[in-house]
């Protein structure tokens, strides 16, 4: 990117920013393209090997170049998640606040799902994580990105807010990553630069406290309150560290970080609140601002949650279903509409709650429909970590034939096999397809297609 037009007032406005450094900053604006980075799943593993780690993500890398993701079928299968590498910081956050015990985990403003692919790769199987997203329009691929994802521990939301103060004292950790202005993304998206003003940053800091403030009721006692933004400004930074300690009886984390890293670790001015800058220039990645809190006064006793719901279980569809899922003793089975849905045992009496309380997109994994003696099995029962793949066929593509089941085109495949069958890239599920005697029917989700032509250069 040449000559970066920055915004009027703004690089004065970060002058006094902790560790802002205006000559490296312009210049990775101007002259340094923004990193590629990767974070695998490890879920997935396949044997794409990588050496270039992001230093605070276990599982983050670099890429050499930026290839083209959509024509890569391990990027359909839920193999990695394309995300900028500071973003992954949460990942170092969440390694030193983790409990032994099972914990509940909101990810309060989750859209598109970086940050909730992140959470769900360290979260155990107990562990529940409810993924929300306010917008509406903006579910539907934080769901997608989720399945991909393929874990069985999650509950898509799409509420506001202040919904969740009907979950008083709920989670055990809170990741709120605002809505901000949006000047750490500038390096990637230098249109972003339009909507930046010294306004937008002052209405984006009482968003964010409106934000915390509604959501602030449904963290535990203890519980901790991790919050981001992509913003440098003090006002949606420190500042509102400083009003959370003021407002709400919270104390600040230290996050211990390596000094390799060039993180700048900066203090609020006044409760001395800790929190972790990331400037392009300086770490490989764009601009990121995390802070993690934690909960001191009592919230309302969590035991007032009661729930009954024992739904009325047809035992043959029950039996047929169960199959598909591996250690069934361990889940939950349950049906919305005429889907069966799976979900850790664990996690039973929390579904039940969040159902009278919440607006649930998506829960567990949706195995399929009972159709007679057959199961229509269902696209994120395919892409799950949790399928039983000796309970059904599977059939391994090339590279081409993988493109092509992508495209939802029509695909000829060699076999004597027939029925559902798994269609698998280097081993990991992509999707379903129906073998028949003399053709194979596509059941490749007609809304993930690939639509895109495909790329002059070489795939890497
Ligand atoms: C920084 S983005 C989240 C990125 C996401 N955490 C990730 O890692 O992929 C902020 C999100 O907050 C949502 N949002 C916007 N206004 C909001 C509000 N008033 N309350 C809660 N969330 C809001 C946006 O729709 C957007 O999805």
């Amino acid at each position: 990117m040449k000559n970066a037009h920055f915004p009027v007032n703004f690089l004065e406005s970060l002058q006094n920013e902790p560790g802002f450094n205006p000559t490296n900053f312009v210049e990775a604006h101007q002259n340094i393209a923004a990193p590629t980075s990767i974070r695998l799943n490890p879920f997935k593993k396949t044997g794409v090997k990588l050496d270039e780690r992001v230093p605070w993500c276990a599982e983050g890398y670099y890429l050499n170049e930026r290839p083209s993701f959509t024509f890569d079928p391990l990027f359909h299968a839920g193999a990695y998640y394309v995300q900028e590498a500071s973003s992954m910081f949460i990942d170092t956050i969440y390694r030193y606040i983790k409990q032994p015990e099972p914990v509940k985990v909101l990810d309060l403003c989750a859209a598109p799902g970086g940050k909730s692919t992140l959470l769900s790769s360290v979260l155990a199987t107990n562990d529940l994580l409810v993924a929300n997203e306010i917008i509406k329009t903006r579910v539907p691929i934080l769901a997608d990105n989720l399945t991909r994802w393929g874990t069985s521990n999650t509950i898509v939301t799409n509420n506001d807010p202040k919904d969740f103060e009907r979950l008083p004292g709920f989670f055990d950790i809170i990741l709120v990553d605002a809505p901000c202005s949006g000047s750490g993304m500038f390096r990637k998206d230098p249109d972003a630069m339009t909507e930046w003003s010294e306004a937008n940053v002052n209405l984006c800091h009482q968003r964010q406290e409106r934000i915390l403030a509604d959501v602030y009721p449904a963290l535990k006692e203890d519980g901790y309150l991790i919050y981001s933004t992509c913003s440098y400004s003090h006002q949606e930074n420190e500042d509102i560290l400083d009003w959370l300690c003021t407002q709400f009886n919270m104390e600040s984390i230290r996050i211990p970080i390596n000094k390799e890293w060039v993180v700048v670790e900066t203090q609020s001015a006044a409760k001395q609140a800790w929190g972790y800058r990331f400037y392009p220039g300086q770490v490989q990645g764009e601009g990121l601002f995390a802070a993690c809190l934690r909960k001191k006064e009592s919230a309302e006793d969590p035991a007032s949650f009661k729930n009954n719901n024992n739904q009325k279980v047809d035992k043959h569809e029950l039996e047929l279903v169960r199959n598909y899922i591996t250690e069934p003793e361990n889940f939950y089975f349950f049906k919305v509409s005429d889907d069966w849905l799976a979900i850790n045992n664990s996690h039973k009496e929390s579904l039940s709650l969040i159902s009278h309380r919440l607006y649930i997109k998506k829960s567990g994994v949706r195995i399929g429909k009972v159709a007679g003696r057959d199961v229509i099995p269902d696209h994120e029962l395919a892409l799950s970590t949790i399928i039983n793949k000796e309970a059904v066929l599977q059939t391994e593509l090339e590279k081409d034939q993988a493109i092509q089941y992508l495209r939802r085109d029509n695909i000829s495949i060699n076999t004597n096999n027939k029925g559902w069958s798994l269609m698998t890239f280097d081993g990991l599920p992509l999707g379903w397809a129906k073998l028949l005697p003399n053709r194979v029917n596509n059941y490749y989700p007609k809304e993930l297609r690939i639509l895109a032509a495909a790329p002059q250069t070489k795939i890497v």
